[in-house]
């Protein structure tokens, strides 16, 4: 069902800080900030050869991330993005075998433009998924 590997997200307490850690001591192509108040976060892109990595910082006082930065202050990986050609069928097929779909359940548009999903971490292995359609 998963195909590549998308992007890991770490979620940062500074974005700014994170931005330069990757852009000026490892030296990674860093993206801009992308605000993205239906997740309620703001987002940065570090492009890969291979894949990408998304820092995570929360928009707003209601931010899924807020959370995990209390536990984490200092941040840390917060979840894994897998590709799928059909998001509606693995979310049926997952579903069917047990797994919890997050929010309503029905795919909302992520950062890319595409349809993305989440699974609850205590499914996998405790680790966030989210489902890309690609
Ligand atoms: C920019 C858009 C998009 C993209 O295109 O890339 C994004 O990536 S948006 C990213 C942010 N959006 C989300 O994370 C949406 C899905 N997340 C959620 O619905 C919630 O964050 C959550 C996963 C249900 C957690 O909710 P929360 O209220 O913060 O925590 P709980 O107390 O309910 O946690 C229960 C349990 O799970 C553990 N946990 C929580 N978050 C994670 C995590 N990221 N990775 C691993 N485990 C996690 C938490 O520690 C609790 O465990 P126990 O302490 O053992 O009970
Ligand atoms: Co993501």
């Amino acid at each position: 069902m998963i195909g590549r590997l998308n992007h890991v997200a770490i979620a940062v307490p500074d974005l700014d800080a994170a931005a330069a850690l990757y852009r000026d001591t490892l030296g990674a192509k860093v993206g801009a900030p992308q605000d993205e108040p239906d997740h309620g976060v703001t987002v940065i892109f570090i492009e890969l050869p291979n894949t990408k990595i998304e820092l995570l910082h929360p928009l707003g006082e209601d931010s899924p991330i807020n959370g995990f930065l209390a536990k984490n202050p200092s941040g840390g990986i917060h979840h894994i993005c897998y590709e799928v050609d059909d998001i509606i069928a693995a979310r049926d097929k997952l579903k069917a075998s047990g797994a919890r779909v997050l929010g309503t359940g029905e795919p909302k548009i992520g950062a890319h433009g595409k349809p993305v999903l989440f699974l609850h971490p205590k499914d996998f292995t405790g680790t966030l998924v989210e489902l890309e359609q690609v």
